[in-house]
């Protein structure tokens, strides 16, 4: 089912702005016509007034602007859609045509300093997509992301080298990000205590766990003091005292005017770690505010849709976007941030 085609049959209908009454969400099931015009064109109850944003320069960290993806993938099977037969047999012969897959609709917020923001939605919704574009590495197939500096991009496989020591890791690491090997040796000593790896620093990568690889990640790419920390994951599978320390250190990053996004699957370490959440769903940002009261729709909307209550699903999805309004970015003249990248 599509993100907009789900109607509810009977809407309590405010004549005078002709907009469906949100919040409460107290349908009135009486006005019989009302569902008429509902069905007819465009879903009025999914379409939202934008709400405009102005930029505040000495604020922001990241600005996403009607940013969009759309991925083109070369796929065995496309010739089969073209409606021209020689066009098709050709495509047949060339073994391939092009698809799309769209993976994300345009969306716009902005993040300022001092946030911790959130990313959940289920499988395919388009997370990593959005962390993509936010590190600049890929370009947004329609709009614009904006950062203030260079986001550094934390991923559960960024690269670490299996055959030598969490020591040495350490400080190729630092200087793969940038450091000079006497700012790597200053860091050594938080970046250790960071990971909580001290006993294991000796000994090869590959006899870490995926969890201790991944604490030697977290604190190897924070420790660099980044302005603009994208998390893909990373944090799920440390020890709570790890996360502990995690949360400390991110804390810290936040105070030095950073802002940091993390993307995961565990609510418990959203609610724990963030000060915002956007739920990205369908491609869709369906949500952008509180982490309890995010996680809260999202945990109903997964419910119902792990026990295959497809409709239940769809209504929470509706009701969800009913209260969420779309940002129109405003920009103060000659105060854009630069390209993300
Ligand atoms: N490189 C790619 N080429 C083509 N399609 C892609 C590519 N990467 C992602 N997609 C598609 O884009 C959509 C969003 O994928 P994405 O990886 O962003 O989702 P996600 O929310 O991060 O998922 P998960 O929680 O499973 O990691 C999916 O339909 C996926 O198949």
């Amino acid at each position: 089912m599509s993100a907009t085609s789900y109607i509810p049959r009977r809407v309590n209908w405010n004549a005078k702005s002709r907009a469906p009454q949100r919040d409460g969400a107290q349908w009135d099931f009486e006005d019989d016509e009302a569902v008429e015009e509902l069905t007819l064109g465009s879903n009025p109850l999914t379409e939202q007034v934008p709400v405009v944003e102005t930029v505040d320069p000495d604020e922001v960290s990241v600005v996403v602007d009607q940013a969009s993806m759309t991925y083109r993938v070369r796929s065995q099977t496309e010739y089969r859609k073209s409606t021209n037969w020689f066009a098709r047999q050709v495509k047949k012969v060339l073994g391939s045509g092009w698809a799309e897959v769209p993976a994300l609709e345009p969306m716009s917020f902005i993040v300022n300093h001092g946030e911790t923001v959130g990313v959940i939605g289920t499988n395919g919704s388009g997370k990593s997509t959005l962390m993509k574009l936010l590190t600049g590495k890929v370009r947004p197939s329609s709009g614009e992301v904006y950062a203030t500096s260079t986001p550094i991009m934390l991923g559960v496989n960024a690269a670490l080298v299996k055959t030598i020591s969490g020591r040495e890791n350490i400080r190729l690491g630092c200087l793969a990000m940038g450091l000079s090997p006497k700012q790597a040796e200053e860091k050594y000593d938080l970046i250790v205590e960071i990971s909580g790896l001290k006993d294991a620093l000796d000994m090869p990568l590959k006899t870490y766990s995926s969890g201790m690889q991944s604490r030697l990640q977290f604190a190897i790419a924070t420790a660099v003091d980044p302005d603009i920390l994208l998390i893909d994951e990373a944090l799920n599978t440390g020890d709570a005292q790890f996360r502990a320390r995690t949360k400390k250190r991110l804390d810290e990053v936040r105070a030095q005017a950073g802002c940091v996004f993390l993307v995961s699957h565990s609510l418990g370490t959203i609610k724990q770690m963030c000060t915002r959440v956007l739920w990205v769903e369908q491609g869709r940002l369906l949500a952008d505010g509180d982490p309890e009261w995010v996680c809260q729709q999202y945990e109903e909307y997964t419910a119902h849709k792990s026990q295959e209550r497809k409709r239940s699903a769809q209504i929470v999805y509706d009701r969800t976007l009913l209260k969420h309004s779309p940002v129109q970015v405003r920009f103060k003249e000659g105060t854009r941030p630069r390209r993300a990248g």
